[in-house]
């Protein structure tokens, strides 16, 4: 069916053609514009000064507008709802464990003073300081294991292969597999694996999580940055909490049904004399 409506151009597919259209176009002016940034004369005269992601794929070889046009749509859809889902599931079980809050906090605050002592006065944590918070990325990989933020993926099979195990895959068969599922698997994680603790993270039992993500590192840092912002200077509490676990919405990514609505407030530190309480979700 969807075949003749693309042949006629009518209904979702009509649709589904205007809305990529919107996208390559959002993609396109991105592009336009730094590559116009990149040629003006204070640039140049410069040299490459750009550290960003699209300036680097521009300087590095293709810079086809198609090429970098794929480059900034997967990393858009790649990127944005991915760490957003997994720092609102982080968040939810943080309001239920304030033992893990209070040893997340007691890392930030370790990592702080030791910064301060060496005279390094920031409102944020740089690169080195967020990467040896090993807490905080634990607390993280942990609520990722039980809220993956993609619940299901599948890949398609361009030949014949075998994979590791010897099991045989067809071309053109599609392979999914089910983090959600596996994270919950009593086999691989022990009898408490439904429960959030950090710990199992920690340490030579850690499991390696694979790395087909190109964006891994990057989550990483994004999610640490903002975890560590909020943490350190505000305790969110989830307004209407206590109701159980919020109603989990499947779309590409695991979200929240409803979002997560915080009330948060400033925490009393050195830093802010004066707490004042706000309702965000
Ligand atoms: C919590 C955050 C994230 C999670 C859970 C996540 C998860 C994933 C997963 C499951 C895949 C598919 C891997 C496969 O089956 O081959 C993937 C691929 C990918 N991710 Fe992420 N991702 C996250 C954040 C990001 C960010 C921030 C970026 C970029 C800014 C990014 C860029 C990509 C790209 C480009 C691919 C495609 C890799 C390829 O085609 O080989 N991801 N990610």
């Amino acid at each position: 069916m969807w075949k003749l409506k693309r042949l006629l151009n009518v209904g979702s597919e009509r649709r589904l053609k205007e809305s990529i259209s919107t996208v390559d176009d959002f993609a396109r002016r991105i592009i336009r514009s730094r590559k116009k940034e990149l040629r003006s004369p204070a640039v140049a005269a410069e040299g490459f000064r750009h550290q960003d992601l699209l300036s680097r794929f521009i300087a590095g070889g293709d810079d086809s507008d198609e090429f970098l046009r794929d480059i900034v749509v997967s990393f858009i859809l790649a990127g944005r709802e991915t760490t957003s889902s997994a720092l609102t599931w982080f968040f939810w079980l943080l309001s239920e464990r304030p033992d893990v809050e209070r040893k997340i906090l007691e890392e930030i605050r370790s990592v702080r003073t030791r910064s301060e002592g060496e005279g390094k006065e920031k409102e944020s944590f740089g690169f080195e300081e967020l990467r040896e918070m090993n807490y905080l990325h634990a607390a993280i990989t942990e609520a990722m294991r039980l809220y993956p933020p993609v619940p299901f993926n599948s890949s398609f099979c361009l030949a014949d292969d075998v994979l590791p195990d010897g099991t045989k895959v067809g071309k053109g068969w599609f392979v999914s597999y089910h983090p959600y599922a596996m994270g919950r698997t009593a086999a691989v994680w022990g009898e408490d694996c439904g429960e959030f603790r950090p710990e199992r993270w920690l340490g030579p039992a850690g499991i390696s999580a694979g790395e087909t993500c190109l964006g891994k590192e990057m989550a990483y840092i994004q999610m640490k940055s903002i975890a560590t912002c909020l943490i350190e200077k505000f305790t969110l509490e989830v307004a209407g909490g206590g109701g159980g676990r919020p109603e989990m919405l499947l779309s590409l990514t695991l979200r929240m049904k409803d979002g997560l609505p915080v009330r948060i407030r400033e925490r009393a530190t050195p830093r802010s004399s004066s707490p004042s309480c706000k309702t965000v979700s």
